[in-house]
């Protein structure tokens, strides 16, 4: 007997199939559905086997109304565009969202938080326990140094990986942000090349790095006049991912409309 039943969507992505997998592991939680894009070369496949699992019995679909049917939960990892109007679809049904998936425009963002105001949604650029303390601590730092300590963030990943920076970046640059009382749209540079300049007092600066397998890995650099704090993570297997968002997936189900964050989920909003 489940008390959750969830429906992926990016099933047949790196963090689907993670996700799939970890549901199987966990008491209590029950696959439903597995959605994918209408092109999308696993359309018709077993998810379990999909997964390199047994077969589960659930088919890879691209039709959404019939997948959500009995849905208490999506939890989707997929694209931003496919991620928004799914926000949309959702907010018509009441049923629950938990968004992984990363690389949103401004325009984005302001649409999944207009759906939110109809059905709860959870959405972070990072599921993992680890990362949402590192983002905490980065607030509590920003917040105790001055602007003489320049805050630098690198990030990471695998070759796959198609946008930059990467959502947790973001997320840690929105944490050191607060912390000093101001926007990250004001003060964030990116991408430096050429003659830039000197680097702008009170700037939070990201830089992204691409190769091999890596998992994520992610420095705050708080650079200050003769030493210097950083504060790492590193992300070794994506299942931290996968099960961090089954718990935001479990609390989420039956919450009022809301836009929540994983430091709800976790309890660090006001660590
Ligand atoms: N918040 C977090 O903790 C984490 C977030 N992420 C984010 O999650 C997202 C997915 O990552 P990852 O699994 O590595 O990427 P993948 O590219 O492996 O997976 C994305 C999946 O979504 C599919 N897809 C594309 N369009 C649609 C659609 N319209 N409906 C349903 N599925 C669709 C893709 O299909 P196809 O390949 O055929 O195009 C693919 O299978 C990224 O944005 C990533 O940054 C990743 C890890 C952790
Ligand atoms: O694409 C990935 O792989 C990851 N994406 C997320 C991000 O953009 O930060 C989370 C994690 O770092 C892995």
């Amino acid at each position: 007997m489940s008390d959750l039943r969830i429906v992926i969507a990016g099933a047949g992505g790196r963090m689907g199939r993670a996700l799939i997998k970890a549901i199987a592991e966990t008491t209590g939680l029950e696959l439903v559905g597995a959605l994918e894009y209408s092109g999308s070369t696993h359309l018709g496949e077993d998810a379990g086997l999909m997964s390199g699992l047994r077969p589960n019995g659930v088919t890879v679909e691209s039709d959404v109304a019939p997948t959500l049917n009995g849905a208490d939960v999506v939890v989707d990892f997929s694209t931003p565009s496919a991620t928004v109007r799914l926000a949309e679809r959702l907010a018509e049904t009441g049923i629950a969202h938990v968004i992984g998936t990363t690389g949103f425009s401004n325009a984005d963002n302001a649409a999944i938080a207009a759906a939110a105001r109809r059905t709860p949604v959870m959405k972070s650029g990072n599921m993992s326990l680890g990362v949402n303390l590192l983002a905490a601590l980065t607030r509590r730092v920003a917040a105790t140094l001055d602007d003489s300590f320049d805050i630098e963030i690198v990030e990471m990943h695998h070759n796959k990986k198609v946008d930059a920076p990467s959502g947790t970046a973001l997320l840690l640059g929105e944490a050191a942000a607060n912390g000093r009382g101001r926007a990250l749209d004001e003060c964030s540079e990116r991408g430096r090349d050429g003659h830039t300049g000197a680097r702008k007092p009170g700037a939070i600066g990201f830089a992204s790095l691409r190769g091999g397998s890596v998992v994520g890995e992610h420095v705050v650099i708080f650079a200050g006049p003769s030493e210097r704090i950083e504060l790492t993570h590193k992300a070794e297997d994506r299942m931290i991912f996968a099960h961090g968002a089954l718990v935001a997936a479990r609390w989420v189900k039956g919450r009022e409309p809301g836009l929540y964050s994983m430091a709800d989920v976790l309890g660090l909003a006001d660590f």
